[in-house]
């Protein structure tokens, strides 16, 4: 079995460093010209696989969007997943879950486990009832070649009065999330399958990125600000493991299947020329 590090590594060699969002914002459907209900929620995510499901490295279904139709939004989602995965992109459910072990033993099984109908290649997780919570998502993770990425340094402006307060030790709680990831992929190359999110948006905190050994989630690039050029000062040294992830930037070019595989070819040369070359 293929680990899920190894396999980003590869999708990333073939088709650049690039993680599409899908969000059906209410907004977005209706620049779209869908009405904001199944079909247009199924007509927006179909749009979405045909253009980019061919060709970009990871593409990353925000959960919520779905969730808001009930039932039948969440069918939606699952043939997504399916769809993309045949079409060859690695699936990243944002679906941002944590709660006490026993709990998040369910989610791990919703979402890692290869029989359930909602299986993807990895999943965001949040790690404030404690990182040590989410070991089984970790534990399905590695048995099945899943990944995990874990809230570090969020994109939005709330998250750092929680993330940078400082811990008993003088870490602050993202810096003790950096490193109990980092232990995780310890000693795995070319890259772990326990990753991190930190935001484009954040500026340069002065937190250590060096030794996470696995991918960087880059949220927050086009509709909330930040550019490719932010991704230096952001990461630094670490530029190397940046996933740089857009959502609106990308939609908002379509419904057009063309302009949308321009728009994603465009962020790409934009992240390509900041990036390292690998
Ligand atoms: O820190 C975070 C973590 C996750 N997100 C999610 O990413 C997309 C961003 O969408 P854009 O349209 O590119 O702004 C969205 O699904 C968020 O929930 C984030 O933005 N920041």
């Amino acid at each position: 079995m293929e680990i899920f590090g190894s396999r980003l590594h590869r999708a990333i060699d073939e088709r650049g460093p690039l993680c599409v969002g899908i969000d059906p914002h209410p907004g977005l459907l209706a620049r779209w010209g869908l009405a904001d209900d199944l079909q247009g929620l199924d007509r927006f995510t179909q749009t979405v696989v045909e253009a980019l499901g061919d060709r970009v490295a990871v593409v990353k279904p925000q959960s919520a969007f779905f969730e808001r139709f009930g039932s039948h939004g969440v069918a939606i989602l699952e043939s997504t997943i399916r769809q993309l995965r045949d079409a060859g992109s690695l699936v990243l459910l944002d679906v941002k879950r944590g709660d006490i072990g026993s709990t998040v033993s369910a989610y791990a099984s919703a979402y890692l486990d290869p029989s359930s109908p909602l299986y993807v290649d990895a999943v965001t997780a949040s790690p404030y009832l404690g990182v040590g919570s989410l070991a089984p998502m970790f534990e399905l993770a590695a048995e099945h070649g899943g990944g995990v990425f874990v809230l570090a340094l969020t994109s939005n402006p709330e998250g750092a009065a929680v993330q940078r307060a400082r811990t008993a030790d003088g870490r602050t709680v993202a810096q003790t999330v950096i490193d109990e990831i980092s232990q995780l992929n310890r000693g795995v190359t070319p890259l772990g399958s326990f990753g991190l999110v930190v935001g484009a948006t954040i500026g340069d905190t002065g937190h250590d990125l060096a030794g996470v050994g696995g991918p960087l989630l880059a949220p927050g690039l086009g509709a909330q600000g930040a550019g490719a050029a932010d991704l230096r000062t952001v990461f630094g040294s670490s530029l190397g493991s940046v996933l740089p992830s857009y959502s609106r930037e990308v939609l908002s070019a379509g419904p057009d299947v063309a302009a949308l595989r321009a728009a994603a070819d465009r962020v790409l040369a934009d992240c390509r020329a900041v990036l390292p070359a690998r």
